[in-house]
């Protein structure tokens, strides 16, 4: 079997060819601005092929290294992965005179007044990303999304009024998409950068027909997303794909993605100027604790959907360690996950049981790192500027920082710029007829390969969140009991709404609606 695979290779490493990974052998040649093509091939049983242990020496990204992998375990040839050359700009030049290229920025959105706060929660819940059925009760997810939406709103509401009465979210993501494209001018490549929100405005939808009108053929898809979750970047790709699928004009158009981007030098660099900053505002600086903060996922996500969520946070947090390192910072750290909705699992440590403990331990200063999202939103805001500072302090923690999100910081910007570059040979690269673009957004080795890697089934997934505290216990974790509970859900639902049902007959209802917290 061979494969063929594209991927960075630092300097410290051209001498080294050809390559024994494990049990693979590979040839080597450095193809272009610091990429290597390594042509592999193995005639051994591929499931005991370690290719972990080499890719921290190439600097993969847990990302490629999979891809790699998943390739030689079912013989497909060639894969190509998305390289990270350090040289931007000779790679583009021969790309930006022969069409329009845009650039599309995928984002989470937000509501912008609180009357926008249970709707942007019923696009959330209606999402099956977020809270995926069994197929046999999918026609339940708009009626379930409204009913939860409605519930939770109220303890939304509060959170969103105080941060201001609203998500920064769009005004931020509308600056980033400005300062991204200046960064494209200045680096000689013309583009016009457009934002697609998955749950508010403006949707993906409006950015699609935007980019329609203004003629793109050559388009960039970049989730803002530093690390890939099937609950993140990937609902919004799904989500793109069925746009693109059905529209003539969009198959026609030549696209690649960049599905997550956590590896790159400019973003850990940006990273690590920010942290190396704050911590010089601590009276002790050397003996504070950076405590990296992301927005969990459920477990399920991880463990039974193959999410590489928490794989690539804890490479992100390694490679932004070892960066501070470089600059001899060498304070403790730790990773815990923030956010969690309802009484399911998430992944753990959870960010206010792991500042509790840390307390017990008597660390007196922490710097909390938001770590999964660039922009300010409500959980920097108010979970950790509020409730986990006061919790910090309340649980014998003494100093207490935050590193701000990244925002527009320039360097981070010009990264970003980088890697819309170094994409742009990708864009297209693979000829493809109309028929095969209907099946797959992106060519072949990129977010349709990517997506089949992680979560080629689609399996269910347990509800993140639940209506009925006193139903959905972990005793009771198996669909058949949630089915049953759904349907329970369901008619309460419509007796509620209608006011008319069983219910009323004997008299039970109306009731006071419990709010899930
Ligand atoms: C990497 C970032 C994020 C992941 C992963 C993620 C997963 C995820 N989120 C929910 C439920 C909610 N998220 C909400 C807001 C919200 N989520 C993210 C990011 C990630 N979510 C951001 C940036 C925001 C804030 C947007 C803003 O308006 O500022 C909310 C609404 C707020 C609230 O009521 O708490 C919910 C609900 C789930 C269930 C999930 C994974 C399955
Ligand atoms: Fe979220």
């Amino acid at each position: 079997m061979n494969i063929r695979i594209q991927a960075p290779c630092p300097p410290r490493f051209h001498h080294k060819t050809p390559l024994i990974l494990s049990r693979v052998s590979c040839s080597s040649e450095v193809v272009s601005h610091g990429v290597l093509q390594m042509e592999a091939s193995s005639n051994v049983g591929n499931s005991s092929i370690n290719i972990s242990k080499h890719k921290r020496a190439f600097g993969w990204s847990h990302k490629q290294s999979l891809l790699l992998k998943q390739s030689l375990n079912k013989d497909s040839m060639p894969l190509r992965a998305l390289m990270t050359s350090s040289t931007a700009q000779d790679t583009s030049a021969s790309y930006v005179n022969d069409g329009k290229i845009g650039v599309l920025l995928l984002n989470l959105g937000g509501p912008e007044t609180l009357d926008d706060v249970q709707p942007f929660l019923f696009n959330l819940f209606a999402d099956p990303d977020i809270i995926r059925l069994p197929r046999l009760f999918r026609f339940l997810q708009k009626p379930l999304a409204q009913f939860i939406s409605v519930a939770r709103a109220p303890k939304s509401k509060e959170g969103y009024a105080s941060i201001g009465g609203g998500s920064p979210l769009r005004q931020i993501t509308d600056a980033q998409a400005k300062e991204l494209r200046n960064a494209l001018y200045e680096k000689n490549v013309p583009a016009e950068v457009y934002v697609g929100m998955r749950y508010w405005h403006p949707f993906t939808e409006e950015a699609i027909e935007q980019i329609k009108k203004d003629g793109v053929n050559k388009l960039v898809v970049l989730p803002l997303y530093p690390q890939f979750s099937i609950s993140t970047s990937g609902s919004s790709l799904r989500l793109l794909e069925s746009i693109f699928r059905e529209d003539e004009y969009l198959v026609k158009m030549q696209h690649t993605v960049i599905p997550s981007w956590y590896q790159r030098e400019g973003y850990i660099k940006a990273m690590a100027n920010l942290i190396e900053k704050e911590l010089k505002s601590f009276n002790r600086p050397e003996k504070v604790m950076i405590f990296f903060t992301a927005h969990g996922v459920p477990l399920a996500y991880v463990e039974e959907a193959g999410d590489p969520y928490k794989a690539e946070m804890e490479e992100c947090v390694d490679l932004i360690m070892e960066e501070l390192e470089r600059r001899k910072i060498n304070n403790p750290f730790t990773l815990a996950y923030q956010s969690r909705v309802g009484p399911v699992e998430w992944l753990k440590p959870y960010t206010d049981q792991t500042i509790i403990e840390l307390g017990q331990k008597g660390v007196k200063s922490l710097l909390a790192v938001p770590i999964s999202f660039v922009s300010e939103h409500i959980e920097t805001l108010e979970e950790i500027d509020v409730e986990y500072k006061e919790l910090a302090l309340e649980s014998g923690v003494e100093e207490w920082g935050r590193v701000p999100a990244l925002g527009c910081e320039p360097t981070f910007i010009r990264d970003l710029a980088d890697a819309v570059i170094e994409s742009l040979p990708y864009v297209g690269a693979m000829a493809v007829s109309n028929l095969e673009a209907r099946q797959s957004l992106v060519p072949l080795g990129s977010v349709e390969e990517l997506l089949a890697t992680y979560d080629s089934q689609r399996r269910e997934l347990p509800a993140p969140v639940t209506v009925w505290e006193w139903g959905f216990t972990k005793s009771a974790e198996t669909w058949n009991g949630r089915a049953a509970m759904l349907a329970v859900i369901v008619l309460l639902f419509l007796e509620v709404s209608t006011g008319e049902g069983f219910l009323h007959q004997w008299g039970v209802l109306p009731l006071q609606l419990p709010m899930f917290p």
